[in-house]
């Protein structure tokens, strides 16, 4: 079984953001240290070594996650040009130990710390013994699913950020012609994501006759928050509904008993526009299966540093997880 030497180092990779947090002996809450541009560093080690020497830390072992597949002891980030080598990145940083993981799949390892003032729950939240899931839109869209097992707690990661994703009411249908085609599909990440949002608000001005704006998301937030009557403010509700859609096709596939947490960077900046009623009323809409659905809380997860101590979990008791250290551990 692995052993994780402390003080330990760890890293939430976005396609935007880097998140460094440091532990100093297990069971100890990681410290947020450093948050970096993902895009102004070549590549994970060289920012590991700008924040190891900037602090000072004696680092023994990394725990790291970013968007994309891993593959044994590697990473390919998806929304960022790097592919992380992870027994390459100890020997740079003469760890004595190291893991990679999903950035989904260390928010689903995450779920069984997340204290109350961390999320706020749509409608009631009361969950019951099974699967738990948690997705949610950043730069992309991701997906995975938790559950119990004889060696400890297992991920089931996906990337259903990836599949189809369909009109089903008339405004859709009315805009959906005017979606930037992309690589020639709709998948739910291509709206379901900060870039999505911006896609979703171009297609709903060009179906309307208006000429389309080149606003983001952070954007496209500003101006909902200052004119709440504005196309803006259109946009965020109904993304929030196909959220609500999604999650609900989520919470159906891998049976979400344990609870369905909405987690990434874009829904806790966008709860002003948020209507509770309506997405429980989407998220179930799933006939004939709605009372299974009804049965399954959802909250969104508010707090971006919570990830950090779900990695920080595994290292300080790595046997409570059911994960193939032999084949993912760098030493
Ligand atoms: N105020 C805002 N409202 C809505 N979306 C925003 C706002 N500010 C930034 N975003 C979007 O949030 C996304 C970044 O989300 P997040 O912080 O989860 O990034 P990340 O961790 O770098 O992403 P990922 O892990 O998915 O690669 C960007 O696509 C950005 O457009």
């Amino acid at each position: 079984m692995a052993r994780f030497p402390f003080p330990l180092l760890v890293c939430d990779i976005g396609g935007t953001n880097m998140r460094f947090s440091h532990v100093e002996r297990p069971g100890e809450a990681p410290l947020a240290v450093e948050s970096l541009a993902t895009a102004a560093w070549p590549g994970l080690a060289e920012a590991a070594v700008h924040v190891i020497r900037r602090h000072g830390f004696d680092i023994r072992s990394f725990v790291a996650c970013g968007a994309g597949p891993v593959a044994g002891k590697g990473l390919h980030l998806t929304n960022a040009a790097w592919a992380i080598d992870g027994p390459a990145l100890a020997d740079r940083l003469g760890l004595q130990q190291g893991l990679l993981l999903n950035d989904f799949e260390a928010l689903a390892f995450t779920l069984p710390t997340i204290e109350p003032d961390e999320v706020r729950p749509i409608g009631r939240y009361a969950a019951l013994p099974g699967t738990r899931i948690v997705l949610g839109p950043g730069t992309g869209l991701g997906v995975a699913a938790l559950t119990a097992s004889a060696g400890g707690y297992l991920v089931v990661p996906g990337e259903a950020g990836h599949i189809d994703f369909g009109p089903q009411t008339p405004e859709e249908a009315a805009f959906w012609p005017h979606i930037d085609p992309g690589l020639g599909r709709v998948s739910a990440e291509w709206l379901l994501s900060g870039p999505g949002l911006a896609r979703l608000h171009r297609a709903r001005l060009a179906a309307a006759g208006l000429v389309p704006d080149a606003l983001d998301a952070a954007a496209i937030a500003a101006q909902a928050g200052a004119d709440r009557n504005s196309a803006a403010a259109a946009t965020l509700r109904l993304f929030w509904r196909l959220v609500a859609r999604f999650a609900g096709d989520m919470a159906l596939t891998f049976l979400a008993r344990g609870g369905v947490t909405l987690a990434g960077g874009v829904l806790p900046k966008i709860t002003d526009f948020l209507d509770e009623a309506v997405f429980r009323a989407i998220f179930e809409a799933k006939a004939p299966m709605q009372p299974l659905l009804q049965a399954m809380p959802v909250r969104i997860l508010m707090e971006e540093h919570a990830v950090a101590r779900g990695m920080a979990a595994i290292a300080a008791n790595p046997d409570a997880y059911s994960i193939d250290y032999a084949a993912r551990c760098w030493r």
